[in-house]
């Protein structure tokens, strides 16, 4: 069956993009897509709504499915607005419909999209994560991990477990790979997987480095970021409002508001084409096969922005 994919990005966190009826094996094809281009770290789903204007299904590169993806979000936003000619829209996820928009360019030529991160739940049930009998987890040490480094674990829906760090462990990977690696492993804590964060604070926000169920480390993950962001706030390292999150990939800004129990956030940032590719699937995947790819632009002024804002995070990356 011919396709045509739009390989995207959101903070260099990079998929292949599609609109699709809905009958397909979409974790085959991501695996299928994995295997074929180094680069991504999924694929986005686009699928006809009866209650939104679009709905996304997200699979990670192991064929997984997520209930959320914030960078995918924001690229399914734009491809949406830019569809139904609209500024506005709601886009339907697994656990939620979320509110989306496009946003003033963080510099000329990058488009931008904000969005909604939601449900937000610190159930270690609705994680899950079991560990002796909590019901939640927030900024404590897991003894059996460090005692240096508070842990949080929240659900963006998304399972995420997120970690405030030193420079020295923000600089040296080893650490958090070996624990991600644990806990998306065969382990009795979570029986699900978690993306597992590092945060620093830094210059102007923090810095965060995600290790991504279903992927491995990659240049940014947005539900992360916020969850980050979320976390960085209830705990005092970060004033409640705006807060400027670098990452491997580039710079987001997460807004995080908070009244009692209610919390809201909110993801912003690129949302960017990076080319559009005719692609042969087969079910045999040795018979799939990327056929044409047409390259865009805006990675050029995309790599612009990153130059400018490299100074700012370029001692963790
Ligand atoms: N690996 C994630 C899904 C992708 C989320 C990430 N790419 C984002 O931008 O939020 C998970 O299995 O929960």
């Amino acid at each position: 069956m011919e396709m045509t994919l739009i390989k995207v990005h959101g903070s260099m966190n990079t998929f292949y993009m599609f609109e699709s009826d809905g009958r397909a094996d979409f974790a085959q094809l991501a695996i299928q897509l994995a295997a074929l281009d180094k680069d991504i770290d999924g694929i986005l789903v686009i699928l006809p709504s009866v209650i939104a204007h679009a709905k996304m299904r997200v699979f990670n590169n192991d064929g997984s499915e997520a209930s959320m993806c914030g960078n995918g979000l924001r690229c399914v936003a734009r491809y949406v607005c830019e569809r139904d000619k609209v500024k506005e829209a709601v886009i339907e996820t697994m656990r939620a419909s979320l509110r989306v928009k496009k946003e003033e360019t963080l510099n000329e030529g990058i488009e931008t999209y904000a969005v909604e991160i939601s449900p937000v739940s610190f159930s270690l049930s609705r994680l899950p994560l079991s560990y002796d009998g909590n019901s939640e987890w927030i900024h404590k040490p897991l003894s059996f991990v460090s005692e240096k480094i508070p842990f949080s674990a929240v659900a963006v829906p998304n399972p995420h477990l997120i970690g405030i760090v030193s420079a020295d462990l923000q600089k040296d990977t080893s650490h958090q790979q070996k624990w991600a690696q644990y806990f998306n492993g065969n382990n009795e804590y979570f029986s699900d997987g978690v993306n597992v964060s590092y945060v620093t604070p830094m210059e102007g926000g923090i810095f965060v480095r995600t290790y991504e169920r279903g992927v491995g480390f990659t240049n940014a993950c947005g539900t992360a970021m916020t969850a980050s962001a979320l976390i960085s706030c209830m705990t005092g390292l970060m004033p409640y409002g705006d807060v400027f999150v670098y990452n491997p990939g580039g710079m987001v800004k997460c807004t995080v508001r908070r009244q009692g129990d209610n919390i809201r956030l909110q993801l912003t940032g690129n949302a960017t084409y990076l080319s559009i590719n005719e692609f042969e699937w087969s079910v045999k995947a040795a018979d799939s096969k990327i056929l044409s790819v047409e390259r865009l632009e805006e990675q050029t002024r995309y790599e612009e922005f990153i130059e400018q804002i490299s100074s700012a995070s370029k001692q963790f990356v």
